[in-house]
C-alpha cells in the first residue's frame, strides 16, 4: 500500500506497507488481484499495544457472493513501475479496466515489452 493510499486515511507511513504470505498468513493469500473492480475492498485496521502498531487488513464485500465465486483484490499494482526491483506478474484478470492491459499499449506505443 503506498503511502498516499495509507496518507488519505490519516496513517503516516514514511514507507510503503507490504503485505506478504511467504512465510506466514492466512488463507487470504489465496486471493487474485483484480484490477479496479475486485469484489473486495480493503480497510486497514491499526490495532495498538502499549509499545507497537499492529496493522490488519479487513476484506468486506459490497454484495452477495455466490457459493465458488472467485473472491478478488485490486493489488494497487502500478504496472507502469520500471523502477520497482521486483517485477510484477503479467495480469490476467480480464477486467475491462485492467491496468496491465492498458500498460501494455502504451509499452507498445513507446516501443516496449
Ligand atoms: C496472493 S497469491 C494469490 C493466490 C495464487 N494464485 C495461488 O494460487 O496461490 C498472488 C499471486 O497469484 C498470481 N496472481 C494473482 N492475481 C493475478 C492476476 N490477476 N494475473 C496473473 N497472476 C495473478 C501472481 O503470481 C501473484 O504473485
Amino acid at each position: 500500500m503506498s503511502p498516499s493510499y495509507l496518507a488519505c486515511r490519516g496513517i503516516c507511513l514514511r514507507i510503503p506497507l507490504c503485505l506478504d504470505a511467504t512465510f506466514f498468513g492466512n488463507a487470504a493469500r489465496f486471493i487474485n488481484h483484480r484490477c479496479c473492480d475486485g469484489i473486495l475492498v480493503d480497510v486497514l485496521v491499526t490495532i495498538e499495544s502499549p509499545d507497537r502498531h499492529y496493522y490488519h487488513v479487513a476484506f468486506f464485500t459490497s454484495r452477495a457472493v455466490k457459493p465458488m465465486e472467485e473472491l478478488t483484490w485490486d493489488y494497487r499494482i502500478d504496472f507502469d513501475d520500471d523502477t520497482h526491483p521486483i517485477e510484477a506478474f503479467k495480469c490476467l484478470c480480464g477486467s475491462p479496466f485492467c491496468r496491465r492491459a492498458a500498460s501494455s499499449k502504451k509499452r507498445k506505443k513507446r516501443g516496449r515489452k
